[in-house]
C-alpha cells in the first residue's frame, strides 16, 4: 500500500483524487492538507500545516492539486523531506521547474509534474509533436472554466514546448501585422500563438491547428469531467514510487 497525502482535497480535482485514492486497493489515503479546518468529514486526518502532516503521518507521496504559489511551496517542502511528489497544479515558471529538478537530484527523491493527467490530452500533444515535423505553422486554442487562475494553461505550454522540439522558431502571420487591440494575436512562444478562452460551463478543452497551403489539420481534446484525469493521477503515484528523478509530462511514462 502506498501512503498518499493530498493537498487541495476540497477543490474540483482534489475531490476526485480523494475518491480515487480511497477506492484504490493499492493506495492508503493517510492525510489531506487543506487551507482551513474543514466541516467536510474526511476518513483521514486533515492538516493545515504540511510540516506537521509530514512529521506525524509520513506519507510516501504528496499529490498537489492547489494553486501555483501553494503548489511550489508544498512540493518544495515535500522533496526536502524526501516525500515523493505528484504535481497536477499548473502555472509554474521555468525557474520553478528547474528548482524542483535540482531538489530531486539533491535529495534523491522522485517528482512527477503532469500538466495534464488525461491520456487523450497526452496523445493530442504527442500527435501535435509529430505533425509539427511536416506542418510548422501552428496555433493553439485552449478553453477552460472561468475559475482557472493561470493562462495559458499548463497543457498549452507543454504542447508548444513539445512542438518546439521539431519546429524551427519563426514568426507566423503577416510580417507587418499589427494588433489594433492588444492581445488579439494571443501569446507567442517562439512564434507559436497561444489563445486562452475562459467561460463558465467549460471544463478543459484544447485545439491545435496546423495550417498549410490549402489545408488545415485540427487536433482536439476535451475533458468533460475531472474523472478523466484520475487514471493518470493513479499512474503517477505508482510510477513516482519507483523513481528518484524529476519528470515533467506524462508522455515520459507511456510508450
Ligand atoms: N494536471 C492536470 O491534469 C490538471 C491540473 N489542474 C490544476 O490543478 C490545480 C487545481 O485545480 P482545481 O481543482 O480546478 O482548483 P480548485 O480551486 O477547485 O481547488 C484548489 C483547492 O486548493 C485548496 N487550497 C487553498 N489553499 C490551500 C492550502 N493552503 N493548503 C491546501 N489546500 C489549499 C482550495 O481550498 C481549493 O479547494 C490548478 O492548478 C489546475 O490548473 C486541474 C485539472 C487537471
Ligand atoms: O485548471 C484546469 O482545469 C486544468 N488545468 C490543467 C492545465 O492548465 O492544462 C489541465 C487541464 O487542462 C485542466
Amino acid at each position: 500500500m502506498i501512503r498518499v497525502a493530498i493537498a487541495g482535497p476540497r477543490g474540483n480535482m482534489g475531490k476526485e483524487a480523494v475518491k480515487m485514492v480511497m477506492m484504490s486497493s493499492n493506495f492508503d489515503l493517510i492525510a489531506v492538507l487543506d487551507s482551513k479546518e474543514t466541516m467536510i468529514p474526511f476518513s483521514c486526518p486533515v492538516f493545515t500545516d504540511l510540516d506537521q502532516l509530514i512529521t506525524e503521518c509520513q506519507p510516501d507521496v504528496l499529490v498537489d492539486l492547489t494553486s501555483p504559489e501553494l503548489g511550489m511551496k508544498h512540493t518544495t517542502l515535500a522533496l526536502e523531506n524526501k516525500v515523493h511528489a505528484v504535481v497536477g497544479t499548473t502555472g509554474f515558471s521555468e525557474r520553478d521547474l528547474e528548482k524542483l529538478k535540482n531538489l530531486c537530484e539533491h535529495h534523491q527523491v522522485g517528482c512527477i509534474i503532469a500538466p495534464n493527467f488525461s491520456i487523450g490530452a497526452v496523445l493530442m500533444m504527442k500527435f501535435a509533436e509529430q505533425a509539427a515535423r511536416y506542418m510548422s505553422d501552428v496555433e493553439i486554442i485552449e478553453m477552460h472554466h472561468d475559475r482557472k487562475l493561470d493562462a495559458p494553461s499548463g497543457t498549452a505550454l507543454k504542447t508548444a514546448e513539445m512542438i518546439g522540439t521539431l519546429r524551427e522558431p519563426h514568426q507566423q502571420g503577416h510580417p507587418d501585422e499589427k494588433e489594433t487591440h492588444p492581445g488579439a494575436r494571443g501569446a507567442s512562444l517562439d512564434g507559436i500563438r497561444l489563445h486562452s478562452v475562459r467561460l463558465p460551463g467549460l471544463v478543459a478543452h484544447q485545439q491545435v491547428l496546423f495550417g498549410g497551403n490549402g489545408q488545415l489539420l485540427t487536433l482536439r481534446h476535451d475533458s468533460f469531467n475531472r474523472e478523466s484525469f484520475m487514471p493518470g493521477v493513479a499512474l503517477c503515484i505508482e510510477e513516482v514510487m519507483k523513481r528518484n528523478t524529476f519528470i515533467y509530462g506524462l508522455e515520459h511514462l507511456i510508450d
